[in-house]
């Protein structure tokens, strides 16, 4: 299936967030007003049965990617839709009513989940706030099959500390779909586990999305997962998207020199469990990003860069493979040159 035949759920179209830095006391006369360029211009469609991976380095702006798509942020700029109707939702009734059609998983299970409570409490409370009570000891016994915990009764009554990290997520999964939604936003939701158990979490997730015909937004900093996992691929790089595609294209044939970079220095996406931290990943810093670099944010650290790149800002150019994209001058005059030829 390519990446326009099914139905789109959430989009977002020049999504901006700007984050205002706290000025210091010898900075208040100045009327410089300075703020973190965090997210810039971002486009991204999530279709029904899909996922969508984000991937990009520690700091690109993945995470505030997601929190603005969950509307738990005001943007600066851009808009969302849900079903093609623009939404700007902040708390109340209304968000609810966002929510209950997108949720988000976040990548620490533990911190997500209160300790206090079990996981009856967690998963009625979230039945409850959606109105989907029903007949509740089935909804509950539904939801952890879903994840599948099973038996049931064998986690109800149990703390989040009694629990695994990989269960742990498989329950805050559950609190999300407890929601029935439309759209699920992972943040990094498997980077916190023990390697071993983060296939399982993932396989779940793609089953859920099959059976439930999920959109699912997948953040990632590692890109050989984003090529198991997701349909599509989105490379993020200090705010702003450098190149999408079908993952199977952007992950064999990069042609952003940033996806290249990152690429050489993931791990080899056949040993999955073996997922590197992000600190391990592509070399070089990336930039500031209250003054981020001019022209392409990249250049600085391009080993192609050409004069032009420091100063003007690379549209999307699309490639041969249908649905892929770059933005980066290289492919301004040459499509073609994703044949390896920027490596
Ligand atoms: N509330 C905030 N106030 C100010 N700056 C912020 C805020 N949240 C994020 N930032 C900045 O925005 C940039 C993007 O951060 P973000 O957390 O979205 O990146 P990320 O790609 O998700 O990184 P990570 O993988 O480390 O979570 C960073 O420079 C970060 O310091």
């Amino acid at each position: 299936m390519t990446v326009t035949e099914t139905e789109v759920v959430l989009e977002a179209e020049g999504l901006t967030k700007h984050f205002p830095v706290r000025r210091r006391v010898r900075d208040l006369l100045s009327r410089e007003h300075k703020v973190v360029h965090a997210v810039d211009d971002i486009k991204l469609t999530l279709r029904r049965g899909r996922v969508t991976a984000l991937v990009g380095e520690s700091g690109s702006g993945k995470s505030t990617v997601a929190r603005l798509m969950a509307q738990l942020y005001g943007r600066t700029a851009g808009d969302i839709r849900l079903h093609g109707e623009t939404v700007t939702v902040r708390g109340g009734r209304k968000f609810r009513a966002y929510a209950r059609r997108v949720q988000m998983i976040f990548q620490d299970p533990f911190a997500s989940l209160n300790p206090t409570h079990t996981v009856r409490y967690h998963l009625t409370r979230s039945l409850r706030i959606h109105g989907r009570e029903g007949d509740l000891e089935q909804n509950l016994r539904n939801l952890l099959e879903q994840v599948q915990l099973t038996p049931p009764e064998r986690y109800l009554d149990k703390f989040p500390h009694e629990l695994s990290g990989g269960q742990r997520q498989r329950v805050s999964i559950a609190r999300a779909l407890g929601a029935d939604p439309e759209a699920l936003l992972a943040d990094e939701p498997v980077s916190m586990l023990d390697v071993s158990i983060r296939l399982g979490v993932l396989n779940l997730l793609r089953d859920l999305k099959e059976r439930l015909n999920l959109a699912i937004l997948y953040i990632t900093h590692d890109i050989a997962s984003a090529r198991y996992f997701a349909d599509e691929t989105l490379v993020m790089y200090a705010g702003r998207l450098v190149e999408g595609g079908e993952s199977e294209t952007v992950t064999q044939n990069p042609a952003h020199p940033y996806t290249q970079l990152l690429i050489d220095s993931a791990p080899d996406p056949d040993r999955l469990g073996e997922l590197s931290t992000p600190e391990d990943q592509a070399g070089g810093e990336p930039p500031s990003l209250i003054a981020p670099p001019t022209g392409c944010r990249f250049h600085p650290r391009c080993v192609h860069a050409m004069a032009k790149c420091s100063t003007e800002l690379p549209p999307r150019f699309d490639l041969p493979v249908p649905g892929h994209w770059a933005a980066c001058w290289l492919y301004e005059a040459n499509p073609d040159r994703t044949e390896g030829a920027a490596r």
